[in-house]
């Protein structure tokens, strides 16, 4: 998808929100953006999400698309698997389809005992799980994000982390505004700045920049191809974009944030053939001394055989 020129006012005379804002929105990428309130983040979102149209430029070759927006509208006359149902329908899929996507979504969010709570009922978490559930059902091209984080618990909040690197390993964009600086710290292609109406590159935006180089948790996958299996040179295909190097004992080390490890873990172990996983660990920062420390909890588990 493409901005081209884009800008937005509310009014005739309303003062412009976004001036002249080019943008790439490429497949396979995780975009961040950034600004102060009220600088336009959302008046952005609603445009990429296309709830809302420019007043002047084009956006063209639009995706699928599925929008978590910042205030989510409780009062529908819908259970949450209701409305999941419902919504996924609308996305295009059959009844059935939709409703084992409605049960298993809320499911992952911890949320399946309030599948037949009415929305105007549930809590403000399990309202938000709902909000970001009908989101994710969809499997959209594209994935916009308005502070989609805000509201769940630590729980609901690592599960949508991970929902959003298996979209972009699927080859989807998602595009995200949330107020944690550390959020999805590492993960993020490209980061943009709001400020006076213009849409900043990293370049241009001064403290928003650093993409991928930016502190944050990685993993280090330590595993062992058969000969061919995938070549180097299409790693920079492979979820979370590894920073590949040669292992101990023909094995081969790939490093990725830990966002992506589970994409990029799955990306190896359905691989034909399959790869041998040999270690999963933290893996140090950027710039510290070389070697590892033992994997968290919340990180994958090693694997010592491939899949069959
Ligand atoms: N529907 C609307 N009608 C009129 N003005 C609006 C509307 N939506 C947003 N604005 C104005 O546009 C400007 C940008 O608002 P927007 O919500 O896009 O900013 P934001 O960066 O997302 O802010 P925040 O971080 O506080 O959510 C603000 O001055 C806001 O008052």
């Amino acid at each position: 998808m493409r901005l081209d020129g884009v800008g937005r006012r509310y009014g005739v005379r309303g003062p412009w929100v976004l001036r002249e804002v080019d943008l790439d929105v490429p497949p396979r990428a995780l975009l961040r953006i950034e600004g102060t309130n009220g600088s336009g983040k959302s008046t952005l979102l609603r445009l990429l999400a296309g709830i809302d149209r420019p007043s002047t430029g084009r956006i063209t070759g639009r995706p699928r698309t599925a929008y978590v927006p910042e205030r989510f509208p409780v009062a529908l006359p819908f259970t949450a698997a209701g409305y999941l149902t419902h919504l996924g329908r609308i996305h295009g899929l059959h009844g059935p389809e939709a409703a084992r996507r409605a049960t298993e979504w809320l499911e992952r969010f911890g949320a399946a005992g309030h599948a037949h709570t009415r929305l105007a009922e549930l809590s403000k978490g399990t309202s938000q799980k709902v909000a970001v559930a009908q989101a994710l059902l969809a499997e959209p091209g594209l994935l916009v994000l308005d502070e989609a984080w805000t509201g769940l618990d630590r729980g609901a909040r690592e599960v949508l982390d991970r929902a959003v690197a298996e979209r972009v390993a699927d080859g989807g964009t998602v595009v995200f505004v949330d107020h944690d600086p550390q959020r999805l710290a590492g993960a993020a292609d490209a980061r943009y700045r709001v400020a006076d109406g213009r849409l900043l590159t990293q370049e241009e935006g001064g403290p928003a920049a650093g993409a991928r180089t930016a502190a944050g948790p990685r993993v280090l996958i330590e595993a062992e191809g058969a000969p061919g299996s995938l070549p180097p040179a299409g790693a920079p295909q492979l979820p979370g974009g590894p920073e590949i190097a040669p292992g101990p004992d023909g094995t081969t080390r790939l490093t990725v944030p830990a966002v992506h490890s589970d994409a990029l873990l799955r990306a190896l172990l359905t691989a034909r053939p399959p790869w041998h996983i040999r270690a999963v660990t933290a893996a140090p920062p950027p710039h510290d001394a070389p070697g590892t420390v033992p994997v968290t909890d919340d990180a994958p588990a090693p694997h010592e055989a491939p899949l069959p």
